[in-house]
């Protein structure tokens, strides 16, 4: 970085203090921010009119009810100009007095660049090891740029074959998304696109991961877009068996998710594990979201009810499973569904996130899903009669019947014939969700709390 585009570290702290809590992939909103401190400025590189930094940051987080006091890591690549470009200028740090634009760099294609060249390269750079599978995974020179979905993470395209996904809160550790797509890669599992490349850092004498490269599958489709068309049309039809619906792929998609969780097991294998440790821990968040989100409390008395009755199943066998299923998680080709984010639920330490459990978590993932995606479009939607609910629960009974049909022709077994534990990882995660949709949606925090009004209905 050039002299003249040198921002100090006191001015950078205070602008990310001020920006960092608006973006989408701010782990920490609900918490009290009691700390930030730049702990890593990498100088990524220059080009003409703009230079990059790689920057790590810790926020210091004060008492929460579900954080009780930690410190997360963010990893927030910067761009350094002049003047903002128009593609930049809606991504900028807050910084009245200062002459130079700072910004999101991954907002930048010239940044994203960079990126893909040292990747290309399998570069190191300062701490930063920039990896790849063989040595002509990644091309050099390739354009880049930013991914629409403004989701957990920021992913980027680039030259429309690979999409490098930046992971924005980084722990010590190995990252279970690259984890999980080395170990299938090995089974040469089709319902996952290939991992090429990876990004890796030493701080501490600690190896983190910031980030992975993979398939750009240009041509596939959401999952959540697709059943929420297959939703769309079934409500302005109004017919109950409508002529054509998601079924056909909630089958295919259920064989999908079978097909990964039996390659996970055979990759990393399984385990027997008493059912109660498993329900334990679900009755550990309930109750503790209960303190989060007003409304749950009543829920628990019939919440304790399932969560024993699941306990009932003795031991459960555990395995590596995706951890955080739901349609957006998947995409479908024109040839099959591809898994992708392997990262297990945001809010989970990795540790946590790495633990074997059972793949009906996956399996609950996906009902709640459909549950989503039917009631989504009735948000907010003022005289829905009793008909057009009903089509809507239908939707869910037939897209959650065909995906377990599909799974249990891979698997031979049904995941409904677990019902009390099924349905105890649906509350979980329907629970959950409610946090979830409290602190970042809450406009769609009636769709996780009719799931919890059903599974554990609160006393007359
Ligand atoms: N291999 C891929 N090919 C094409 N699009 C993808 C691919 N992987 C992810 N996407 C798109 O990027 C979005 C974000 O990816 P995801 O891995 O779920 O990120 P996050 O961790 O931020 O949720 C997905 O919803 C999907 O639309
Ligand atoms: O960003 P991630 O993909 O890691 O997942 C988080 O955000 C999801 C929302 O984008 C959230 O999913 C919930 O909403 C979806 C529709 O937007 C729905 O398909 C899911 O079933 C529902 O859980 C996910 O829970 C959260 O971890």
């Amino acid at each position: 970085m050039t002299d003249s585009m040198r921002v100090t570290t006191v001015d950078l702290e205070t602008a990310l203090l001020a920006w960092m809590p608006q973006q989408r992939w701010f782990a920490a909103k609900g918490s009290v921010m009691v700390s930030l401190d730049v702990v890593e400025r990498v100088p990524l590189g220059s080009r003409p009119g703009v230079s990059a930094e790689h920057v790590l940051v810790d926020i210091g987080l004060g008492a929460h009810v579900d954080d009780g006091g930690q410190v997360q890591r963010y990893q927030v690549p910067l761009g350094f100009r002049r003047t903002a470009s128009d593609e930049v200028a809606a991504w900028q740090l807050p910084m009245p007095s200062s002459d130079i634009a700072v910004y999101d760099g991954l907002r930048d294609p010239a940044i994203i660049a960079m990126y893909g060249d040292a990747l290309a390269a399998a570069e190191s750079i300062g701490p930063i090891d920039f990896r790849s599978v063989a040595a002509d995974s990644v091309n050099s020179g390739m354009l880049g740029r930013v991914l629409g979905a403004e989701q957990s993470n920021t992913s980027v395209v680039l030259g429309e074959v690979l999409l490098l996904k930046f992971f924005r809160r980084v722990a010590p550790g190995v990252n279970p998304d690259i984890e999980l797509h080395r170990a299938l890669a090995d089974t040469g599992c089709r319902n996952v696109a290939p991992l090429h490349a990876w990004i890796e850092m030493q701080s501490d004498g600690e190896l983190s991961m910031l980030g992975m490269a993979h398939d750009f599958v240009a041509d596939s489709a959401e999952g959540w877009t697709t059943a929420l068309t297959s939703v769309r049309d079934l409500l302005a039809s109004g017919l109950a068996q409508p002529d054509a619906d998601f079924a056909p792929e909630a089958y295919l998609l259920g064989e999908a998710v079978a097909h990964v969780h039996a390659d996970l097991a055979q990759q990393l294998g399984t385990s027997e594990r008493p059912a109660k440790s498993s329900v334990d821990e679900i009755l550990e968040r309930v109750e503790a979201a209960a303190e989060a989100v007003p409304g749950l409390a009543a829920h628990l008395p019939a919440a304790r009810e399932l969560i024993a009755r699941a306990e009932a199943a003795g031991t459960t066998t555990v395995q590596r499973i995706h951890g955080d299923l739901h349609l957006g998680q998947v995409l479908r080709t024109p040839s099959t569904w591809l898994l992708i984010d392997f990262e297990g639920e945001p809010a989970k330490s990795l540790e946590e996130r790495r633990r074997p459990d059972s793949a009906l978590r996956d399996v609950a993932g996906m009902l709640r899903s459909f549950d989503y995606a039917a009631h989504n479009l009735l948000l907010g939607e003022s005289g829905v009669t009793d008909e057009v609910a009903a089509l809507a629960t239908e939707w869910v009974e037939r897209n959650s019947s065909a995906f377990c049909d599909g799974y249990a022709s891979v698997t031979g077994s049904d995941p409904r014939s677990e019902t009390a534990l099924l349905g105890a990882y649906e509350l979980d995660k329907a629970v959950y969700e409610a946090v979830y949709e409290a602190r970042n949606r809450p406009t769609w925090l009636d769709i996780p709390m009719r799931a919890i009004r059903r599974l554990a209905p609160a006393p007359e």
